[in-house]
């Protein structure tokens, strides 16, 4: 990309964007007590001493690939015992140490005791960001009514204005809930005609008159209003809370047996504001933006105006919640979630700082630096509201292969503490368990930052593009839906657990399990996603504040400490082998000609719906229509299962280059139709050539296999940059 460097401060050789440097000294660091020369000075220094080794460890990941792709050559018949003694041979499996324990201290209680939902959201996007942050606390008849939760049937559709019917769907299905998460001595939440405090326990009367309890007395732990009649109720199980609010003059609670308006559930614990998949951050001025974002939420300032159904309304920060204990005491509860902040991982490079000789830095080694700056407004008492009450910054760091580059974050970071006065180990790391040379290695990635761990998460989507990306010679893959049966994908999500179980994750970091992406289909995530709380993760990622009041009801269902407990006794088996194995298609002269094309449109129809938005218009992340108009999250991971398996389908011949460029044709007037009532957007068809976006679609399957690792974001970068250029 062209730069105009005379718009660049200078410092110590480095060339700082303007937006970038105006952002550091006149919003950043006041009331920092950090000297701006000593911040320069330290932060040149570390540019110098890591960018280095940054490059060496991308040389490796490319060096290992092709000693990879030549055995696959060499060995077209496979021998899954010679491949484990080749990939010991060549490093990428590294010896296994002694058993040890991780020691991460100052974890808060979101991360290390409290299981619960983790809410992942595009930190460039403030409306979203600010909605993700104050979703620690979500209402459970808004995510009943308005998702496929509650079924349409009898009358109870979701369309038009407020529907009783179906508002007493709702009902009914939250006094369920409540009767399984809050059982009654004597009766049920659905014969309750009132509640009331009395000697500090709280009373259900029932329809019959009768006066009862809860089962465990110790679940009720405050209140607000009075004692007689409390304007809320607030429950507790297993460390989350359940507020029943009352109100017999609102709309819903005249309606109600005992006056219910509303069920608040405490919901996204923790979650993470993304810099990383979910985001088009291209250049020093998005970056910029970017991390103003990050100030505004640390700051605790963040707002934004926007207009929902024809109302303006300002948004910002939730408060903490206020409400008096069983004994009358004040008891305050944090209105937001815990939010970590997602790094980019060690591959890219962004031109919000240039060296001398005008290349690009390391954007890793920027976002550790400025994110971690602006999260010390946090640790200084900077804003009204705290982050972390443990003085602890969260730091989420994905895509990193194998220990080696997990002790290189360690030691960024540590240096990072040093140059910002940090006592060591401030600076918490979450592992994203996403590259098969992590999985593989998990133990030893643990353990090269086993004094700064706060979680290691499947990362099941970017893995399983690794899967395919790091066998790409070895044959063709099974259909991309069918990913979820292999033997690698289990053993990978077992192994993680038990890992992680055996390096003392319990009580002290997260043990996380990946993105529910389908959005709109939450009566399937009420029905699934209970797997992962039983698998023994203490969190698992959602993509909207619904649904992380939907899924925190599993973890009012399973206790995952007990769950923890139990896979803590039992004996290590040595899944190795299965996570090694290919996901190789078994007879891939049985696929029909219809399935072939149905598997290509379809991962067709989702790469073009989510590049052309990303390239046109900065969207990171996207809801868009498969082939069977199912709307699926798609973000830069998903684009790298789609684009290596048609490349992979096209290496061993399945499709042709020709069927691939006919389907990617077709496929860009259907997303062009799809996004017929969008005014900011451009059609691909019927002129292809002229369409960037088109032309970065076509890249990433053609030149997918050339792609570092298989990802996405280089293409991706170019050709928003050069959409940027020319408008
Ligand atoms: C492999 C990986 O790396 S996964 C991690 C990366 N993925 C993510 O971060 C996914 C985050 N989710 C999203 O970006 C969005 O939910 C999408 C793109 C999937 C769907 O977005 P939309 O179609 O706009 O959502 P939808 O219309 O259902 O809901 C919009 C409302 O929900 C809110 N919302 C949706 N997702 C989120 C979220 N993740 N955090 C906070 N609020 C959200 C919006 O603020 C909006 O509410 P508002 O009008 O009051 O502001
Ligand atoms: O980052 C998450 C993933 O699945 O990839
Ligand atoms: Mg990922």
């Amino acid at each position: 990309m062209q730069t105009n460097t005379d718009e660049r401060v200078i410092k110590h050789g480095y060339k700082i964007h303007r937006q970038l440097f105006r952002l550091v000294e006149q919003e950043i660091l006041p009331g920092l007590d950090i000297d701006a020369a000593a911040f320069w000075q330290s932060f040149s220094d570390i540019l110098s001493d890591f960018i280095p080794e940054n490059r060496q460890l991308l040389e490796k990941r490319a060096s290992l690939q092709q000693q990879i792709d030549g055995w696959h050559r060499n060995n077209p018949d496979f021998d899954a015992g010679a491949y484990r003694a080749f990939l010991t041979d060549i490093g990428y499996i590294v010896p296994q140490g002694e058993d040890f324990s991780i020691t991460t201290a100052n974890v808060d209680a979101e991360v290390a005791t409290i299981a619960g939902p983790q809410l992942v959201v595009p930190l460039m996007n403030a409306r979203y960001a600010l909605n993700a942050a104050n979703a620690r606390w979500g209402s459970l008849y808004d995510a009943l009514y308005g998702t496929d939760v509650i079924d349409e049937s009898d009358g109870a559709e979701r369309s038009g204005g407020y529907n009783a019917r179906r508002g007493e769907k709702v009902i009914a299905f939250a006094r369920e809930f409540l009767d399984k998460t809050l059982p009654l001595v004597s009766g049920s939440h659905k014969e309750t005609q009132s509640y009331y405090i009395e000697n500090q326990r709280l009373v259900a009367v029932l329809a019959n008159g009768e006066h009862t309890h809860l089962a465990d007395e110790n679940r009720f732990v405050g209140y607000k209003g009075e004692l007689a009649k409390p304007a809320s109720v607030l429950c507790q199980n297993h460390g989350l809370h359940i507020e029943l609010q009352f109100d017999d003059q609102h709309v819903i609670g005249k309606t109600d047996n005992a006056g219910i308006k509303d069920i608040i559930l405490e919901s996204a614990l923790s979650t993470i504001q993304d810099c990383e998949d979910s985001i088009a951050a291209v250049d020093g001025e998005d970056k910029t933006a970017v991390y103003r974002n990050w100030l505004g939420l640390m700051r605790g300032n963040l707002s934004e105006t926007l207009e929902k159904n024809g109302r303006k309304l300002t948004r910002t920060l939730n408060a903490d919640r206020h409400y008096l204990d069983a004994r009358g005491n004040e008891l305050v509860l944090p209105g937001r979630s815990l939010q970590f902040i997602r790094n980019v991982g060690h591959l890219m490079t962004t031109d919000a700082i240039l060296t001398a000789d005008d290349r690009e830095v390391p954007e890793g080694l920027v976002d550790a630096m400025i994110t971690s700056l602006i999260s010390l407004h946090d640790l200084k008492g900077n804003s009204a509201y705290k982050n972390s009450r443990h003085g602890s910054i969260y730091i989420v760091k994905p895509k990193m292969h194998g220990p080696e580059e997990v002790a290189f974050t360690c030691r960024l970071f540590s240096r990072v503490e040093q140059a910002l006065g940090l006592e060591e180990n401030t600076i918490k790391v979450g592992i994203m368990d996403e590259e098969r040379r992590t999985s593989v290695n998990l133990k030893e990635c643990i353990r090269a930052a086993k004094h700064r761990v706060a979680f290691i998460n499947t990362g099941f989507l970017d893995r399983t593009g690794d899967e395919i990306h790091t066998s790409m010679l070895a044959g063709p893959m099974v259909r991309k839906e069918l990913m979820k049966d292999e033997k690698w994908i289990s053993a990978y999500e077992g192994r993680n657990v038990r890992i992680g179980l055996a390096a003392g994750l319990k009580g002290k970091a997260q043990i996380g399990k990946g993105m529910w992406a389908v959005p709109d289909q939450m009566a399937d995530m009420l029905k699934s996603k209970i797997g992962h709380p039983l698998s023994g993760a203490n969190c698992a990622w959602v993509p909207s504040p619904a649904a992380a009041t939907l899924h925190v009801m599993h973890y009012h269902q399973v206790n995952v400490a007990g769950v923890q407990e139990q896979l803590l006794q039992e004996k290590a088996t040595d899944d190795l082998p299965d996570l090694l194995t290919l996901p190789l298609l078994a007879n891939p002269e049985s696929l029909t000609a219809a399935e072939i094309q149905a598997e290509l449109d379809n991962n067709v129809q989702g790469l073009l719906g989510y590049v052309v938005r990303w390239v046109d218009q900065g969207i990171g992340c996207s809801k868009v229509p498969d082939i069977d108009d199912v709307g699926r999250m798609e973000d830069r991971a998903t684009l790298r299962i789609s684009s290596q398996h048609i490349c992979n389908w096209l290496e061993h011949n399945i499709l042709d280059e020709a069927q691939v460029m006919a389907s990617l044709k077709r496929m860009a007037k259907v997303v062009d139709e799809q996004n017929a009532g969008d005014a900011a957007y451009t059609n691909m068809a019927p002129d292809f050539d002229s369409s960037i976006a088109f032309q970065a679609a076509c890249d990433l399957i053609f030149k997918g296999k050339e792609q570092p690792s298989g990802y996405t974001e280089p293409l991706l970068h170019q050709s928003r940059q050069a959409v940027k250029a020319a408008t």
